[in-house]
C-alpha cells in the first residue's frame, strides 16, 4: 500500500465544511473515520463500498490511519455511496460514522513530498553518517525483563506520555540537565545493556561511559517533537533502544541559517506544522522493537531527530500499526564543558 494519488479538496469556504460538497462529483471518495488504525482493513472497506458499483482501489489518503481514499469506476457509484454513508453510521464498518466529501486528484511533487517520505529498514540504506541500527541488540527475555523493571519503578506523566530518568534528572523546560543533582549510579537492570554496547564493534566501545538514561512510554499514536539533544547537556554518543513496540524515526537537517531554537520555549521556530515543513532534508528510519541505534557525529549533532504522532507507519509497501506502546531507554553521557562540535550552526555553545 502506497501513498495515494487523490486527496481531500479544498474546501470551498473559510475553514468550514463545503457549502454544498455534491458540486465536486468525483469516482474518489475522501473518507474519514475508517481505516486500519480504527481496525477496518482495506478489504473490509472495498467490501462495503462495493454494493454501490465497482471499486477499483482503496487507498491511504494521509499517515493518519483513519482516513482512506475510496475509488469507484464510475462517478454515478460515488455518488450513491456518498448519498448513503456520509455522516451515517455504517453497520457493515462497525457502526463507525463516515465523514465523506468527493476527492480530487492530489497535485504533483513538490507538494506531495510533504507528507510522504521513504522508510528505510537499515542504517545503510538511510545513509545519515554517525547513525548507525542494531537488530535484535537484546533478546525478547531480555526485553520483557526491562519493561517489568521499568514498570515496578513509578513514572513521571508528562502531558502526553510518561517517562523515567536515572543519573541525572532531564529537564524539558532548559532541555538540560542539572548537573549538581546527582540521582545515583544507572540501576542494575541496565547494566546487560550497557555491557552489550561495550561489546559492540565500534571502534571506540570499550571506552563508552553513559551516565544518563531516560526512559520514554509513548502511547500508540504519540510520537516526539522534531529536536536536537542539546548539545552541552550530552556528549556525542547518543544510543536508543527500542521496546515494546516499534515506530518510524524521521531525520530532519534544515538548511545553512534556517533552524534555530527559542532558548525560552526550547521549541524549534520556522516550524508551525512539522508536517508540512519545505525548509529540510527529510529521512525516516524503522525502529522495531529491540533495536539499538546510536546517533553520533553529524547525526548526533546536525540533524533533528522526530517521532511522527502517527498510530500507523507506511513501511515501504506495509501498514505498520503501533503497538499498544513503545518504551525506549535513551542513554547519554552528560557532558560537564562546552561543546566543540563541528557544527556550530546547531550548537547551543556557539551561538
Ligand atoms: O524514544 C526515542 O527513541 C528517542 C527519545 C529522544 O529522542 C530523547 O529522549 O531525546
Ligand atoms: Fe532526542
Amino acid at each position: 500500500m502506497g501513498s495515494t494519488k487523490f486527496m481531500r479538496p479544498k474546501e470551498e469556504t473559510n475553514g468550514g465544511e463545503a457549502e454544498n460538497p455534491r458540486k465536486l462529483v468525483s469516482p474518489n471518495l475522501y473518507v474519514a473515520n475508517c481505516g486500519p488504525a480504527v481496525g477496518l482493513t482495506y478489504e473490509a472497506i472495498s467490501m462495503a463500498f462495493s454494493q454501490f458499483g465497482e471499486v477499483r482501489g482503496v487507498h491511504a489518503a494521509d499517515d493518519s490511519g483513519t482516513r482512506v481514499i475510496v475509488s469507484f469506476s464510475s462517478e454515478g457509484s460515488a455518488e450513491s455511496a456518498f448519498n448513503a454513508f456520509n455522516g451515517r453510521r455504517c453497520s457493515q464498518l462497525a457502526g463507525r460514522f463516515l465523514h465523506i466529501r468527493y476527492s480530487v486528484p492530489r497535485p504533483s511533487s513538490p507538494a506531495r513530498g510533504h507528507d510522504f517520505v521513504d522508510v528505510s529498514l537499515t542504517d545503510e540504506e538511510l545513509n545519515i553518517p554517525g547513525l548507525h541500527l542494531f537488530h535484535d541488540f537484546i533478546t525478547p527475555k531480555e526485553e520483557k525483563e526491562l519493561l517489568a523493571a521499568v514498570d515496578s519503578r513509578p513514572w513521571i506523566r508528562l502531558a502526553k506520555r510518561r517517562v523515567q530518568h536515572y543519573g541525572y534528572e532531564f529537564c524539558y523546560q532548559t532541555r538540560n540537565v542539572d548537573t549538581t543533582k546527582f540521582l545515583g549510579g544507572l540501576p542494575s537492570f541496565v547494566s546487560p545493556v550497557l555491557e552489550r554496547i561495550l561489546a559492540s564493534p565500534l571502534d571506540d566501545a570499550a571506552t563508552i561511559k553513559l551516565d544518563q538514561l531516560t526512559v520514554n512510554e509513548y502511547p500508540p499514536g504519540v510520537g516526539l517533537s522534531p529536536h536536537i539533544d542539546t548539545h552541552s547537556a550530552f556528549e556525542d554518543k547518543i544510543f536508543s533502544l527500542s521496546l515494546a513496540g516499534p515506530c518510524i524515526m524521521e531525520f530532519r537537517r534544515y538548511q545553512e541559517g534556517i533552524w534555530q531554537s527559542d532558548p525560552a520555549t526550547s521549541k524549534i521556530m520556522h516550524e508551525e506544522n512539522p508536517e508540512s515543513s519545505t525548509n529540510f532534508l527529510r529521512k525516516a528510519i524503522y525502529l522495531p522493537p529491540r533495536s539499538m541505534l546510536l546517533l553520533s557525529g553529524e547525526a548526533r549533532y546536525a540533524w533533528n531527530h522526530y517521532i511522527p504522532h502517527h498510530k500507523v507507519d507506511n513501511v515501504k509497501d506495509s501498514v505498520i500499526r503501533r503497538a499498544s506502546r513503545r518504551v525506549s531507554f535513551t542513554l547519554r553521557k552528560v557532558s560537564t564543558g562546552p561543546c566543540c562540535c563541528e557544527y556550530g550552526q546547531y550548537c547551543d555553545s556557539q551561538r
